[in-house]
């Protein structure tokens, strides 16, 4: 075995890339064609994009969030993403974290890599970074790294919204790391690697496991159920709608003349919300199809059809009431709603064991990507947290805003234009 890998050969299997009209023939049929996922799969590093925004969502992720530590100046940041983006880029094709593998280099020094994922294949492994507002100008109004002119004006912590209880250790840092899997032991080795890495220059602040996709990015995916036990993402954005893509999640060119450096980049929205399942699972079955404004076994709108077709909103049932709730889920995330609006949704369950009452603390990491948080994520979170009836059932209990550079060419750093 070589020592710049991790274990012996493997298959580069790609993403399949289907044609776009792939997905209204899919969504025609209501049936998309499931494309198994492969430990062999191996998505390039470098592109125009980072990985792990339209790549097929995988199964698995982990999510890490990172202060700068006190004394860092803009040199050591540099070397820090320099030596994140090199391990990242060694790691998302079946290497090592380091140079040397997890089981060679100097007998009286610490390995180069844990050795965790060492016989393990790339697991269709993805990591994306992101720049959290903190970085540009932090608590006491610093600009620790001389780049708070080149803030982007829509990367401000999130507001307040009704209803958010949010815990200040399960929000926000200036750095982000979105690991995603196949393998759960592929994505947890990634972040424990890119951690250790980090070490003296970055701390982790807080950190989120996730399992079974709460979402669909590419046609050749079935719809997964999230801990409610109904089909979520149906009407996600797909990769291959590569137009709506453009639109919705990347930014564009000329967006902020600040910020041009974010321009083929996105903003990633985390939030930690806990569902209360034990009082869901106590919910009849009419009012949790009522809630969510889509059949629980078909995932189909409640106003008829299968489950790719459009609701009706207009469609009144007995005493002239709407079939759709008006204030059911989906009737107010629409995009009819919302201004046309449409995010990459990108979110995983999540179980935190339990609380002293025998109640899981279980519930859903909402993740989106977005082109601007101002028009594609703040207008409808403000209006679900007022009336959506689904937010008897949940808390926020965690968030987070990041911009998320464009990809990264061979020979560069990730943000390295920031940095220009
Ligand atoms: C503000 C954005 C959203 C949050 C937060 C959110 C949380 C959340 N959602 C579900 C379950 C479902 N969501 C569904 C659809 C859906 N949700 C959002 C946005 C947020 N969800 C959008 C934009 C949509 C699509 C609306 C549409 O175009 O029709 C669905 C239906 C299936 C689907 O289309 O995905 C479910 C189910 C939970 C459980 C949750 C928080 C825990
Ligand atoms: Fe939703």
């Amino acid at each position: 075995m070589s020592g710049l890998s991790r274990r012996g050969l493997f298959g580069a299997a790609g993403a399949g890339t289907a044609a776009a009209g792939a997905l209204a023939l899919s969504m025609a049929a209501g049936k998309p064609a499931e494309k198994e996922p492969h430990a062999s799969d191996a998505y390039p590093y470098y592109g125009a994009h980072q990985g792990g925004i339209v790549t097929p969502a995988q199964d698995r992720m982990h999510f890490a969030a990172f202060d700068v530590a006190d004394g860092i100046d803009r040199e050591a940041l540099i070397g820090l993403l320099t030596d994140w983006t090199d391990a990242a880029a060694r790691m998302t094709q079946g290497g090592s974290a380091g140079e040397l593998d997890a089981m060679s280099g100097n007998y009286d020094s610490p390995p180069e890599d844990t050795g965790e994922a060492y016989d393990l294949p790339p697991s269709g492994l993805t990591i994306t970074f992101g720049f959290g507002p903190s970085l540009f100008v932090d608590g006491s109004g610093a600009d620790r790294f001389g780049i708070a002119t080149r803030r982007p004006a829509a990367l401000e912590r999130l507001p307040h919204f009704v209803a958010d209880n949010l815990n200040p250790s399960l929000s926000d840092g200036d750095l982000c790391i979105q690991a995603c899997a196949h393998d759960p032991q592929v994505a947890v080795h990634a972040v424990r690697n890119l951690t250790r890495i980090a070490f003296g220059r970055a701390v982790l602040k807080w950190s989120q496991l996730g399992f079974g996709r709460t979402s669909s990015t590419s046609v050749d995916q079935v719809t997964a159920r999230n801990l409610f036990g109904f089909k979520d993402g149906t009407m996600g954005l797909r990769g291959e709608q590569k137009a709506m893509i453009d639109e919705h999640v990347w930014v564009p060119d000329g967006a902020d003349p600040a910020a041009e450096w974010l321009e083929g980049g996105s903003y990633l929205v985390a939030r930690k919300i806990k569902m209360q399942i034990e009082t869901w699972d106590r919910a009849p079955m009419r009012e949790q199809e009522n809630i969510v404004g889509r059949t629980k076994r078909e995932g189909a709108p409640l106003s008829g059809g299968v489950e790719f077709d459009q609701p009706d909103f207009a469609l009144e049932g007995r005493g002239g009431v709407p079939i759709m709730d008006v204030d059911s889920h989906v009737t107010l995330a629409h995009p009819d709603h919302n201004d046309g609006v449409h995010m990459l949704r990108r979110g995983y369950n999540y179980v935190d064991g339990n609380d002293d009452l025998g109640r899981l603390s279980a519930g859903l990491f909402f993740i989106a990507f977005v082109t601007d948080p101002r028009t594609h994520y703040i207008p409808m979170q403000s209006r679900m947290s007022r009336n959506d009836l689904m937010m008897e059932y949940l808390q926020h209990i965690g968030s987070g805003l990041w911009a998320v550079p464009p990809g990264v060419a061979e020979g560069e750093f990730v943000g390295q234009a920031l940095f220009a």
